[in-house]
């Protein structure tokens, strides 16, 4: 649906040139809700906005459904623009026109007559439980409301795309909640495919089938969500999680498990502070039990998480394990065949 390549997007800023964007190659599958990840800075507004070309790329094309946009003129682009719905951080509603009006603006603007206008915007207003408000102004509504009514904008030209700029980057976390389930739902019920922009792993989590991190310009990684929570490779990828899932032990934990790798150290057997984790069906207990019966280590459970990413388990855990070198080398190396990754924490320092 959605074929990005090469996109350069350099600004002339005061200081001379900026280089917002370095080559990005980007493919977003139809009935995907994809989203793009990164730091305040990072390159992602000015990325979702080349995506219906309020930004024109410096250099690159941008096809959407099945048409290079930098090559359209006037006339084609606005009607391609059409197909592609977007919602925005602070709403960017009309205070001096009604709920209903404010949803109806893009049609109103294609010439639609009023009765046309009606039968498409009541349902939609239906579909974003937003039906008893109509006749109500925006300094009437709440902020999700607001939300609402953008998105219902963004929807009223039947577009095959939704983009987000940080929908819910105003909103409390349960209203955050709320219009993240009504994106899914237009995804689901209405087939159009969502790119979101945001800073937080915990939007990507609930709603995104598949996520780019991107860093000083570029893409420095991508998949599918549960993959990048279970084995995220890039620093900026780890430290966006651990917002959500922290990967860093409590200093106090730290030294109880010094405390715990001098005794076996003591004993004549080798202690390792590991961190374990996985997606599907595995669960801890088996992990575990496993771990004591097979290879004879003596277990510390130190920290654990169990989420749920799109309707998969994805577990955390902790452990500080001791016993026989050899044995735990071992059951290290079968952890990973079985797809638990597991990582070793320093305990120098
Ligand atoms: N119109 C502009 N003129 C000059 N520089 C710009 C312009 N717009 C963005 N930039 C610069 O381009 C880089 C990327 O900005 P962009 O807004 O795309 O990042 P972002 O990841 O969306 O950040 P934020 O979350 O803070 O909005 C930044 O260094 C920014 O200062």
């Amino acid at each position: 649906m959605i074929d990005l390549r090469g996109i350069t997007q350099i600004y002339q800023g005061p200081k001379g040139p900026v280089e917002a964007l370095r080559g990005i190659d980007l493919k977003i599958g139809a009935g995907e809700v994809f989203g793009i990840i990164g730091r305040s800075g990072a390159g992602k507004s000015s990325l979702v906005r080349v995506i219906n070309l309020l930004n024109r790329p410096t250099a690159g094309e941008v096809i959407v459904a099945g048409r290079d946009l930098t090559k359209l003129g006037d006339a084609e682009l606005r009607q391609a623009r059409r197909e592609i719905g977007m919602v925005f951080q602070h709403f960017n509603l009309l205070s001096s026109r009604t709920v209903f009006d404010n949803a109806a603006l893009p049609l109103e603007l294609a010439g639609m007559t009023k009765d046309a206008i009606k039968k498409r915007i009541d349902p939609l207003l239906e579909l974003v439980g937003l039906d008893h408000l109509a006749d109500r102004y925006p300094s009437q509504i709440s902020g999700g409301q607001k939300q609402r009514v953008g998105i219902a904008r963004a929807l009223a030209s039947n577009p095959k795309v939704l983009l987000s700029d940080e929908a819910t980057s105003a909103l409390d976390p349960e209203t955050t909640r709320s219009i993240l389930d009504l994106l899914r739902k237009v995804n689901n019920e209405l087939g159009v495919t969502v790119v979101l922009i945001t800073h937080q792993m915990q939007v990507v989590k609930q709603i995104a089938d598949r996520v780019a991190v991107i860093e000083a310009g570029r893409i420095v990684e991508m998949g599918r969500v549960i993959d990048v929570f279970t084995r995220p490779e890039q620093g900026i990828t780890k430290s966006l999680i651990d917002e959500i899932v922290p990967q860093e032990l409590p200093a106090g934990v730290l030294d109880r498990v010094r405390k715990l790798s001098d005794m076996a150290r003591g004993q004549g057997v080798t202690g390792r502070l590991l961190r374990l984790s996985y997606a599907g069906d595995q669960a801890y207990q088996p992990i575990l039990s496993r771990l004591i019966r097979d290879y004879q280590l003596d277990l510390s459970i130190l920290h654990g998480q169990v989420d749920e990413i799109q309707n998969q388990t994805f577990g955390s855990l902790a452990v500080f394990a001791s016993g026989d070198a050899g044995r735990l080398n071992a059951a290290v190396a079968e952890l990973r065949e079985q797809g638990v990754q597991v990582q070793e924490v320093e305990l120098e320092g």
